[in-house]
């Protein structure tokens, strides 16, 4: 029987490790010749590309850590776990939202050093709490604006808490899914500029993936449309905000914070800024989601090739057919690859009994349980054909 090893990057939650069968998968850090890696947020960029490898599972949502692209292009699929950690993040969003509306991180540093530095106590620790208070007198949230961009997992529910907490929510995504609308509040108003957006909102919130379409998508420009005073929260990642122009914003009393989660140089220290440690995904329970749905889409691969939740691949399902053995292939998505395809099977004299094909941009992949023998020379005929990028009969 064939063991996998799976190589994890970070440290993935053992409630979803547990779940692979030690008698088919090893797993550790140090794993030679992985075929599966399991990763939250090292940096893959740089890595040479083991030939073993069969999938990368990213235990959270963003990808932008992991050469999508250049996977893709080898037949590599790269899965994430869309929605397993939104809760966490909506949570400490809604956290960062009372910590701008409130001034409770400079509010509460001040206290601390009225003790710990001035050494204060009793009455006249009294009379400078209540002398100090003013200066972090802030905003209460019913009747204020949000505007949230990007109307994903994370937005959606940050969106319909942010309702729920008394904001008036305004959201704006260009690509917003037929499922993700069914979960939005009817209350959130849809707006179809992102200036617009930024025109209205006294908070902005950003929930969108770093890709080249975003980065920057926070400028001075932009900036320069919100009212005074207004918050901006970044708990998506810190290339999607132009910082130096936040920070301009801010050190002119134009913009009131910046609640961020993606430490920088400049941002950590500025006195207007609050930068928390990458911590959106952080909690026990994101943790276990995100590793047990990671897992699950690892192991469905590896044992069946089944593609769920794929950020390079279309989502490509098949119940096995008993008595049959499964190939998987992965073709460059242009005509007349089917065709070729199923006349090397048929050469091979094996009958098809079931079949499916999905392509997405500029690949596809191929499922197909055939009945009969499966040479190994198969694999290199299907291998032969132009366009195709990888073939692997799937053992178990
Ligand atoms: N701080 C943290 O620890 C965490 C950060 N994240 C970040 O949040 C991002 C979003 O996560 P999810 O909501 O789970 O992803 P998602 O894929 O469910 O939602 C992203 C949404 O952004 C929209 N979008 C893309 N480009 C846009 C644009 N230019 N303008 C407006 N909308 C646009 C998409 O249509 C999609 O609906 C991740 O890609 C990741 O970078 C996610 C989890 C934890
Ligand atoms: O899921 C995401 O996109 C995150 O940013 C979470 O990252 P992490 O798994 O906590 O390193």
């Amino acid at each position: 029987m064939t063991t996998f090893h799976i190589q994890t990057l970070n440290a993935i939650s053992p409630v979803g490790l547990q779940r692979l069968d030690r008698e088919l998968f090893d797993i550790g850090t140090d794993i030679p010749e992985p075929r599966g890696i399991l990763v939250r947020s090292a940096d893959l960029h740089s890595m040479d590309v083991p030939p073993s490898l069969y999938a990368v599972a990213r235990a959270g949502a963003g990808t932008n850590n992991i050469p999508v692209a250049r996977l893709a292009a080898l037949g590599i699929p790269v899965f994430n776990t869309p929605g397993a950690n939104a809760n966490a993040v909506k949570e400490l969003v809604i956290a960062g939202m009372l910590l701008a509306a409130r001034n409770l991180y400079h509010a509460a540093d001040y206290t601390r050093d009225l003790v710990a530095e001035k050494g204060l106590a009793g009455k006249e620790l009294d009379v400078q709490v209540e002398a100090g208070k003013k200066q972090f007198a802030g905003f209460e949230l019913p009747g204020k604006s949000l505007g949230v961009i990007g109307l994903g997992a994370i937005g959606v529910l940050v969106a319909n808490a942010a309702h729920a907490l008394g904001l008036k929510v305004l959201g704006y995504d260009p690509a917003l899914t037929i499922k993700n609308a069914w979960q939005l509040s009817p209350n959130v108003e849809q707006v179809t500029s992102v200036e617009e957006l930024f025109s209205r909102s006294d908070m902005i919130t950003l929930h969108v993936p770093l890709v080249d379409g975003t980065r920057g998508l926070v400028n001075a420009e932009r900036i320069a449309l919100m009212p005074q005073g207004g918050v901006v929260l970044n708990f998506a990642r810190g290339g999607v905000v132009d910082e130096a122009a936040v920070l301009q914003a801010l050190d002119t009393g134009h913009l009131h914070a910046y609640v961020n989660d993606f430490p920088s140089e400049s941002g950590a220290v500025h006195p207007r800024v609050v930068t928390l440690p990458h911590l959106g995904a952080s909690t026990g329970e994101a943790e276990d989601n995100c590793a047990i749905m990671a897992v699950d889409q690892l192991a469905d691969y590896l044992l069946h090739g089944n593609i769920r939740n794929s950020v390079n691949f279309p989502e490509v399902v098949m119940a096995r057919t008993p008595g049959t053995t499964r190939v998987g292939i992965f073709n460059e998505n242009k005509p007349n690859m089917i065709g070729q395809i199923t006349a090397v099977l048929a050469d091979a004299g094996l009958n098809v009994a079931e079949f499916t094909n999905k392509s997405q941009g500029d690949y596809a992949y191929t499922l197909v349980d055939v009945e009969g023998e499966v040479r190994d020379e198969l694999k290199e005929q299907i291998l032969a054909i132009d366009g195709v990028i990888r073939a692997r009969k799937i053992e178990t």
